[in-house]
């Protein structure tokens, strides 16, 4: 099948990359020259572990193109994905310009009947808008579909590829079966795709990311009556956890969850219920508590170096938002960082692929570091933000030379605290 794509960002790339794989024939339209031009020349704008060797290949066999030009990037193609950036506007509600600016391009471009599918994160009643502004100019019969993606950054590929489920709203018969048609190698595992009305299927998305940063933040706040009353998180992680109705995954505390999406789409859905004046409190706490989360650690470490954080020396292990990728979108370590500039503290960081992302926006007011030990050479005391996975097992006979404080402050609770007190360091992490 012949597929456009419309924005190569994040989703945009995968998505035509995976249907590559499977076969169909892409070309990717974005207006970002450049990044079209380092896409052309076969190099992947994105870190995401897995996706080269797909996108290496599909451009090696002729399956998947790039193009500034919506006109010939939409030549032919029976389907063609909206995976445009759906970003808070001022007032916090999902910015529809992008999507409904290329809806009002797409309607004189169409030759045949289209499906058009919105795969960004958009407000219930966009699929209903997007029709309208393409019929306002299209000759030729076409349907909107709506089909949230799911996927977490770090292991997009996997998650597309075999998605635990696939979402569409449609109420229309041609279109149902076109969608079908295309998902058919993605569900072979007997994950359901699961048919709705556009409405429905739009609001899934926002509640499926606002019930995880929810179950995120009810653990953050169990760990903060952990601290009080003297109890173990990751105790309760795994007691609660146990339970089928609960489930293992994200129940994991923290210093508060980022990233481009849980805190734009809680914060758009709470505006959504503002817009029909309904009083979504559950979301409300939900973002104040996260809010504060992230920078929860820093109370404990002004009152370790008793109130004097100038001229003292922080190493901060982890700038993205969370490992295995390079996105730097509302990172908890960035607001941590800049809390502790504002202290007067000085920071020497190391992060595996965020680093060149966060000099665009910090500059030189810190230190970047080859790796994690320059970062700690020297250092008054460590401040873990992300888990990389070579966070983990770090050695610790090196640390505790380099650490002049033997402090260490670790917003994701990498180290088993009995272990590392015994080894000799001082060990603040959350909850426990
Ligand atoms: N990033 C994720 O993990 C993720 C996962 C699921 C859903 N989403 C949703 O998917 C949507 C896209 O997210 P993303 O992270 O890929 O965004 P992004 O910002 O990484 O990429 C968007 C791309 O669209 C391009 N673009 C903007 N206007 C354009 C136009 N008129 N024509 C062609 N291209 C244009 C931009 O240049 C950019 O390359 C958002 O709604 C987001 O909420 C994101
Ligand atoms: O137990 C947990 C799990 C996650 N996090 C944090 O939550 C944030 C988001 O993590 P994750 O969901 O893994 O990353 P994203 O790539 O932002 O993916 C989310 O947002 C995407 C965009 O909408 C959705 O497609 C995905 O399904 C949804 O998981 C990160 O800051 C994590 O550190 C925790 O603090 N504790």
């Amino acid at each position: 099948m012949k597929i456009a794509v419309i924005g190569t960002g994040y989703v945009g790339l995968v998505t035509g990359t995976c249907f590559a794989e499977t076969g169909n024939n892409v070309t990717c339209v974005d207006i970002d020259v450049k990044k079209v031009e380092k896409l052309q020349s076969g190099v992947v704008t994105i870190y995401e572990p897995g996706l080269e060797v797909l996108f290496e290949r599909n451009i090696a066999q002729g399956r998947l193109k790039f193009t500034t030009s919506l006109e010939d990037g939409i030549k032919d193609a029976k389907i063609i994905f909206l995976a445009l950036p759906t970003p808070p506007g001022e007032d916090g509600s999902a910015d529809l310009k992008y999507v409904l600016g290329v809806a009002d391009d797409l309607g004189p471009l169409l030759k045949d009947y289209t499906v058009i599918v919105d795969k960004s994160t958009v407000p219930v009643g966009t699929a209903e808008k997007v029709h309208a502004r393409i019929a306002a100019r299209a000759k030729v019969d076409f349907d909107v579909v709506s089909n949230p993606e799911f996927l977490r950054e770090g292991v997009a590929v996997e998650d597309f590829m075999k998605p635990d489920r696939v979402v569409i709203g449609t109420q229309s018969e041609k279109a149902r079966r076109v969608m079908e048609t295309l998902y058919a190698p993605f569900v072979r595992q007997g994950n359901p795709i699961i048919f709705m009305d556009e409405r429905s299927a739009e609001l899934t998305k926002y509640a499926a990311n606002a019930f995880l940063a929810t179950k995120i933040t009810f653990m953050n706040e169990i760990a903060n009556m952990c601290e009080r009353l003297g109890a173990d998180v990751d105790m309760i992680r795994k007691g609660i956890g146990t339970d089928d109705r609960i489930g293992k995954r994200f129940l994991f505390a923290g210093i508060g969850y980022g990233g481009s999406c849980f805190p734009k789409d809680v914060q758009a859905l709470a505006k959504s219920a503002e817009e029909v004046n309904y009083d979504f409190q559950i979301l409300k706490s939900v973002m104040n508590v996260n809010q504060l989360q992230k920078t929860t650690l820093i109370p404990r470490m002004k009152e370790f170096f008793k109130n004097d954080l100038k001229g003292k020396t922080i190493a901060v292990w982890g700038l993205a938002f969370k490992p295995n990728t390079d996105d730097i979108r509302e990172a908890p370590a960035l607001e941590n960082i800049q809390t502790l500039l504002a202290l007067g503290a000085k920071v020497k960081a190391y992060d595996p692929e965020a680093m060149e992302n966060v000099k665009g926006i910090l500059g030189n007011t810190i230190e970047f570091c080859t790796d994690q030990y320059e970062a700690t050479e020297g250092a008054d005391a460590l401040l873990i933000a992300t888990e990389w996975p070579v966070f983990r097992t770090p050695d610790f006979d090196k640390l505790a030379v380099q650490i002049k404080s033997k402090a260490i402050f670790d917003g994701r609770n990498l180290y088993d605290v009995k272990t590392i007190r015994d080894l000799g360091f001082v060990y603040f992490s959350i909850g426990r």
